[in-house]
């Protein structure tokens, strides 16, 4: 072992850990060299108050990528959801590793699924993302539940189930995946009834611009889908000139079977030629109104083709009234 270990930046939490301890893994295997976690508190660890009050995107990451701009970290992991749109100087996004699931899921009492919660079932969550679906949906389904805000830990809002204050509360699949607790999930959400958060899912490796060693070995550890993806979900964030703790989902994944073949163009040299399907929603959290739009075609070949996908789904949605329906963000 003469290599000298790289320093992983990661946050505390029990979240953070785990993708950090698999990212480390995964970075040990492609560069030769042992990586060594680095813990680092951030004001959104410390804060009680309502992420959406101590002030939108990126709480959690500055503190990371102030470490990693003084040198004293390699690089660091971070959930792309909470990433800001906005580049960062002096930093890149060296890889995006594939997607796990993006879905949000159900931890419910009575291993309940959505549908057949209680009359006025108090559900968990602060994202007002997942309040405006779920009640759209409880309102198109003849449904009455009461949305609770709610933040902390997966251990904390887990707890509050446990503990009977709350009938269910949501999450995201991969978190739960990450820190081995997805047995507990008792409904897993269609996308099409719960639209994730831009990049729900996947991670980001972050490290300073002028490392160029690291950059090419982190490149091996890129997925081209998945970063493809989450370029465009992100562009459709930012084009809408909202932040993570805005009522926006976001997602681009591979349409459904069918699609190409209704086209007529798919079958070149035996192969089903790729498409993306980029969908968005943006909702008041009352869920009284929704825009819900999406679009398919060829995959985005080209960074630069993958963020004019996410703008023009979004330019489709403020002229639908998508801004008017930002305006009470401050949820
Ligand atoms: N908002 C916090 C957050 N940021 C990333 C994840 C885990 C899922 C992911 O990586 O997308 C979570 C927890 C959750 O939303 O349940």
């Amino acid at each position: 072992m003469t290599e000298k270990a790289l320093r992983l930046g990661t946050r505390r939490s029990k979240l953070a850990m785990a993708q950090s301890g698999q990212v480390a893994d995964a970075v040990s295997q492609v560069t030769g060299r042992p990586v060594e976690l680095v813990e680092i508190t951030t004001y959104g660890d410390v804060s009680r108050e309502q992420l959406a009050q101590i002030g939108g995107t990126g709480v959690f990451v500055a503190a990371l990528r102030e470490a990693l701009l003084r040198g004293e970290v390699d690089f660091a992991v971070h959930s792309l959801k909470d990433l800001p749109t906005a580049a960062h100087e002096g930093l890149v996004v060296a890889a995006v590793p594939e997607r796990e699931d993006p879905r949000d899921v159900v931890v419910a009492r009575d291993a309940r699924k959505l549908t057949d919660l209680p009359r006025g079932a108090r559900i968990g969550t602060g994202a007002p993302r997942r309040m405006a679906q779920l009640n759209a949906y409880a309102r198109t389904h003849g449904m009455e539940i009461e949305t609770v805000p709610i933040r902390g830990n997966v251990d904390t809002r887990i707890g509050y189930v446990r503990s009977g204050e709350l009938d269910a509360v949501v999450l995201a699949a991969a978190g739960l995946n990450r820190v081995g607790r997805i047995d507990e999930v008792t409904d897993f959400l269609s996308v099409d009834t719960v639209l994730p958060a831009p990049g729900q899912g996947a991670l980001a490796i972050e490290c300073a611009a002028d490392n160029a060693e690291l950059i090419a070995a982190l490149a091996e550890l890129d997925d081209p889908f998945t970063r493809v993806a989450v370029t465009a979900e992100r562009s459709l964030l930012a084009a809408l000139e909202a932040g993570c703790s805005a009522p926006v989902g976001a997602l681009a994944d591979l349409p459904p079977l069918s699609a190409p073949l209704e086209r007529g163009d798919s079958q070149a040299d035996g192969q089903t030629v790729k498409e993306m399907r980029l969908r968005g929603v943006v909702g008041t959290t009352d869920g009284s109104t929704l825009v819900q739009l999406s679009t398919t075609g060829p995959v985005p070949q080209t960074h630069d083709a993958a963020l004019a996908l996410g703008r023009e789904l979004a330019t489709e949605m403020l002229a639908q009234g998508a801004a008017g329906l930002m305006g009470e963000r401050a949820q």
